[in-house]
């Protein structure tokens, strides 16, 4: 079974005094979240697609979709407080409705990255069909430095430095097992998913990404994302 899990359980606390969590803000003619679910589900291999929510936004997000798509493979799920403790809750979800498959797999993608593809979707899906874990990154345009404390620790090769942005594609069985042997202290320091995998000794595959496929984070953001949707319609 192939599967796609928004995920759409965050607050957006950087987005800044905004009356609702980011993904549910209006860009152009409707809510960001349902410019990414009409990306999904364009692509017909999916058969579920999850959107993982916070539990007060239950009832809203399923409004949305109510309104918005028309497609009975789409299912919302209350999330967690943490962005992987919210991935987990999706994967609880299709263990328990779908069972457990060895060759299952999942696309995960940020419910704020509306300006997805269905290349980017395409070669996920292709992926991780043969590899466990499928990271989709773009090549690093500002050199990375890495520093402590006010000072540069190291400034890597630029040429070895990508971007990772989403989606992150999974064979759900070997992303569960590399989370369970994780500690809580190294789930504490992730900042994605691959990071799961790559912890516990998996490879992690490369796609590639597109810089438009940006996240919404700031207000900053918010501006560039409405000037692109005005400039593509
Ligand atoms: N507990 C969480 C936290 C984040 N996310 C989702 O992960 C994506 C990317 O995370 P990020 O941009 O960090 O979103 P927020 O956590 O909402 O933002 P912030 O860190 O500014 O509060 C978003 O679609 C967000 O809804 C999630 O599903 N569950
Ligand atoms: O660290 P942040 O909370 O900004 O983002 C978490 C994830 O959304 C992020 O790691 C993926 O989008 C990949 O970049």
């Amino acid at each position: 079974m192939i599967y796609a899990q928004i995920l759409a359980g965050g607050k957006g606390t950087r987005m800044g005094n905004v009356p609702m969590p980011k993904q549910f803000l209006t860009l152009a003619d409707k809510p960001i979240l349902i410019h990414t679910i009409e990306k999904f589900v364009l692509e017909s291999r999916f058969d579920a697609i999850l959107v993982v929510c916070p539990a007060d936004w239950l009832s809203h997000t399923q409004d949305l979709i109510k309104k918005y798509i028309s497609d009975e493979r789409v299912h919302v799920v209350t999330g967690g407080s943490e962005r992987n403790e919210t991935l987990m809750k999706g994967i609880e979800y299709i263990q328990e409705n779908y069972g457990s498959h060895d060759d299952d797999i999942v696309v995960t993608h940020d419910a704020v990255r509306p300006f997805i593809t269905q290349r980017i979707i395409n070669d996920n899906i292709e992926a991780a069909l043969k590899h466990a874990a499928v990271d989709t990154v773009v090549p690093a345009i500002d050199t990375i430095v890495q520093g402590t404390e006010g000072k540069i620790d190291d400034i890597p090769v630029r040429s070895t430095m990508y971007q990772g942005q989403t989606p992150q594609s999974f064979n759900i069985k070997t992303l569960v097992n590399s989370y369970n042997a994780l500690t809580d202290a190294q789930k504490a320091t992730l900042s994605d998913s691959c990071k799961i995998c790559l912890l516990a000794g998996e490879e992690v595959t490369m796609v590639r990404g597109e810089n438009y496929n940006f996240k919404i984070t700031t207000p900053y953001d918010l501006r560039v994302a409405s000037a692109l949707v005005e400039t593509r319609d």
